[in-house]
């Protein structure tokens, strides 16, 4: 949902960016892969310090790379399926990292189990509304539906990570993170029952 009425603001936001980066020489693939690299670093060096405040403004600082790459294949027409791909796996290894990164402070130095549980159960399901959508599109079904899609999960976790880091009780990092995973269970849901009504309204292969 966020994605779909962001989408206009942020390609108009970067749009000067990815055009002065095609015309220095980047290539989509380079902004895709330094980005996800500097996502995971921070994730993964700052989170596990227990810097919650400064890992989320170093990851924000890289997340939009996924935004930027996208808006710069479009501009050089030289969309993709292996740009299609290559931007998918990658967003599953910066999104493993955000997660683990809140998991291992919280199990650790942050010494809050329950957050730390919470945020390994957001990172499995994530992964599996991700699965879902990606399984689907290779049947040839589509499933870009669901409540907790990829922005909203980003979004939540960043915002309520990054405020605690400033001081928020952890009780409210908490209680994102249980919103956030039965949001992502409920998205599940909503995937799997739009693949069945498209299987189900499949003509039947006749014997
Ligand atoms: C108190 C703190 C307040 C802070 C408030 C902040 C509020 C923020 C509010 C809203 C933010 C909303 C963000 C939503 C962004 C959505 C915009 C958007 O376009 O999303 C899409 C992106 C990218 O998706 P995808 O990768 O699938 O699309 P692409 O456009 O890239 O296209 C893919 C195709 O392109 C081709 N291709 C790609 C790559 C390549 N190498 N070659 C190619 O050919 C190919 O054909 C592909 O198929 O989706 C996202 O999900 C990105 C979401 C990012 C959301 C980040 C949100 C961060 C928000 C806030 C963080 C604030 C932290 C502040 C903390 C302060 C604490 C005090
Ligand atoms: O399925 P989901 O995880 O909510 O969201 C998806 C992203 O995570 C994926 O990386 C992208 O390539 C898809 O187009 C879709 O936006
Ligand atoms: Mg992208
Ligand atoms: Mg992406």
């Amino acid at each position: 949902m966020l994605n779909r009425h962001a989408r206009g603001f942020f390609t108009a936001l970067f749009t000067p960016l990815a055009r002065w980066l095609l015309k220095i020489g980047v290539s989509p693939d380079t902004v895709t892969i330094l980005g996800t690299a500097g996502v995971a670093a921070g994730a993964l060096v700052f989170y596990p310090l227990g810097q919650l405040f400064w890992g989320t403004v170093f990851i924000t600082a890289f997340i939009f790379s996924d935004v930027l790459d996208g808006i710069m294949a479009r501009m050089q027409d030289v969309k993709s399926r292996w740009g299609n791909f290559l931007d998918s796996t990658l967003d599953r290894i910066a999104d493993g990292a955000l997660f683990a990164g809140v998991s291992v402070w919280f199990f650790t130095g942050g010494n809050n189990g329950a957050i730390a549980v919470c945020a390994l159960l957001c990172l499995v399901l994530g992964m599996v509304v991700s699965y879902a959508r990606a399984k689907a599109e290779s049947l040839g079904f589509t499933a870009n539906v669901g409540i907790a899609e990829r922005a909203e999960r980003l979004v939540s976790v960043l915002v309520v990570t990054g405020l605690t880091g400033l001081g928020l009780p952890a009780v409210v990092l908490l209680a994102t993170l249980v919103l956030l995973a039965a949001a992502s269970l409920v998205t599940v849901v909503q995937r799997v029952l739009s693949v069945r009504r498209q299987a189900l309204a499949e003509p039947t292969p006749a014997d």
